[in-house]
């Protein structure tokens, strides 16, 4: 089976990829990379909106773990992704990208909030549109966020860039004897509790028929090749 042609995507950008060769936040460098990746996607002809992680800078459930109240701990992890959304913004703009963020949680001095119907329009004018602080809500993550937004922005798959090329039959970073998967269908994600992704992203793009297709963003030159259908990746998609 190959992997189709998608057009209008979602890119989630994991937090963490956002560090680089570091242990903590931001590495321009990296950030500019990406940045890069994203301008040539779009000259490619690909419409692109992306939801960023927070997991370089903070976590809820660590943050819990370590005494703090969990809804607490998860808004700041949510103004983690403002950051992370703000850098990725200032890279693409530095190189002549058109975007917007729009955060769940109203920033008014900094981003835009979260209207669908005006991301969709900026996404019309060809504007890549960032969106920033999750879905607004503790208890969730990004790529929950990011299956939320595929599906309001009518996007034909989501493609979650991570620091894994793809889904696998057990943690690869736990079991390095796993086996990557090329296909999988959302159900066997479900029922053998891969985790690569959380269940609600999963469940949300199940039930809107939205391909997930998980790859390694570490990797230079990836994303042009996983929108070309090339490289090394794993589709996660309703079986037939
Ligand atoms: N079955 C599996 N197949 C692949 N990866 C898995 C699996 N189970 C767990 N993982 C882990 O899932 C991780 C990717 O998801 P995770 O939510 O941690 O990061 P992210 O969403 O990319 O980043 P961030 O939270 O920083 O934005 C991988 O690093 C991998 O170790
Ligand atoms: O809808 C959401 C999205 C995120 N959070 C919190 O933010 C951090 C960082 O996001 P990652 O998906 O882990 O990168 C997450 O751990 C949650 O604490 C949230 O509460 N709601």
């Amino acid at each position: 089976m190959t992997r189709p042609r998608f057009n209008r995507i979602l890119l989630k950008l994991s937090g963490e990829a956002l560090m680089g060769e570091g242990q903590f936040g931001i590495d321009p460098e990296t950030t500019s990379r990406m940045a890069r990746e994203i301008a040539q996607a779009k000259e490619a002809g690909h419409e692109l909106c992306i939801v960023v992680g927070g997991g370089n800078i903070f976590r809820g459930l660590a943050g819990a773990a370590k005494g703090f109240d969990r809804a607490n701990a998860d808004y700041m992890g949510m103004l983690a992704t403002v950051m992370n959304a703000l850098a990725m913004q200032n890279a693409l703009e530095k190189i002549g990208v058109d975007t917007r963020v729009q955060s769940a949680i109203p920033m008014a001095s900094i981003s835009e909030p979260y209207i669908r119907r005006r991301a969709a329009r900026h996404m019309e004018k060809g504007r890549v549109v960032i969106f920033a602080a999750g879905t607004g809500n503790p208890y969730f993550t990004t790529d929950t966020a990011a299956a939320l937004r595929a599906a309001e922005m009518g996007c034909d798959a989501l493609f979650k860039g991570t620091s894994v090329d793809g889904v696998y039959d057990a943690d690869p970073k736990k079991q390095p004897d796993a086996h990557r998967y090329e296909h999988i269908g959302f159900n066997r994600v479900l029922a053998d509790d891969l985790r690569v992704m959380d269940a609600s992203a999963v469940a949300l793009c199940r039930d809107n028929n939205i391909p997930i297709v998980v790859f390694n963003i570490r990797e230079q030159g990836n994303l042009a090749r996983v929108l070309a259908g090339e490289g090394t990746a794993t589709i996660v998609q309703n079986e037939e």
